[in-house]
């Protein structure tokens, strides 16, 4: 069975992956299927100003990482957290006993991101990222290598079935001894 390598009662779960891979849909199922609580990077961001004004030529907000991490802080030493973000390398290692590296075949990657609005360098940038693993490269450089596993996520299927391995993952973690 996993162990936490802190004293904390419920574990805390990484999902990331390159936009459009579902990390927000498996991530809220999974809370729904585990009572744990959804923390969205991205609307933390928005919503707590935790960045540096806007990149324009991105189209996204500069995240400013150290205010996120401080935001972060006591939540995750509390444990019970799923953590969805498409950036993984500057969370302290110490936070999650899970890494989950979303993937997602490049045309039907292509076709999410068009249906979201995403064009010209945006939306190159994001399938270069998905084709050339970068997500998962960042989370093997990130973490210890038990931790991490990567899953498909093109279909709904593949969802349902993420979402019930994980939880069942969820479900069979135990604390470290105290
Ligand atoms: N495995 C999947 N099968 C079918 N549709 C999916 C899958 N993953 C995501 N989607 C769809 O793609 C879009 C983006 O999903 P979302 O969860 O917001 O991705 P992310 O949080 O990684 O940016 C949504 O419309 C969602 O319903």
């Amino acid at each position: 069975m996993a162990q936490s390598s802190s004293g904390r009662k419920k574990p805390n779960v990484l999902v990331t992956g390159t936009p459009g891979t579902g990390k927000t849909t498996t991530s809220s199922f999974l809370a729904e299927a585990t009572q744990l609580r959804h923390v969205n990077v991205g609307d933390l961001v928005k919503d707590k100003n935790l960045h540096d004004g806007w990149d324009e030529q991105l189209d996204c907000h500069v995240i400013n990482e150290d205010l996120v991490c401080d935001e972060l802080e006591d939540m995750m030493e509390e444990g019970g957290n799923i953590v969805d973000y498409h950036g993984c390398d500057f969370f302290p290692e110490r936070w999650f006993d899970r890494v989950v590296v979303l993937q997602t075949e490049n045309s039907v990657l292509y076709d999410r991101l068009s249906k979201r609005g995403y064009t010209g360098a945006k939306l190159t940038n994001n399938i270069e990222c998905e084709i050339f693993q970068v997500l998962l490269e960042e989370a093997k450089e990130s973490y210890p290598e038990g931790i991490v596993v990567a899953l498909r996520s093109d279909t709904i299927d593949d969802i349902n079935r993420n979402v019930a391995t994980l939880t069942d993952w969820v479900r069979n973690w135990c604390p470290k001894p105290e």
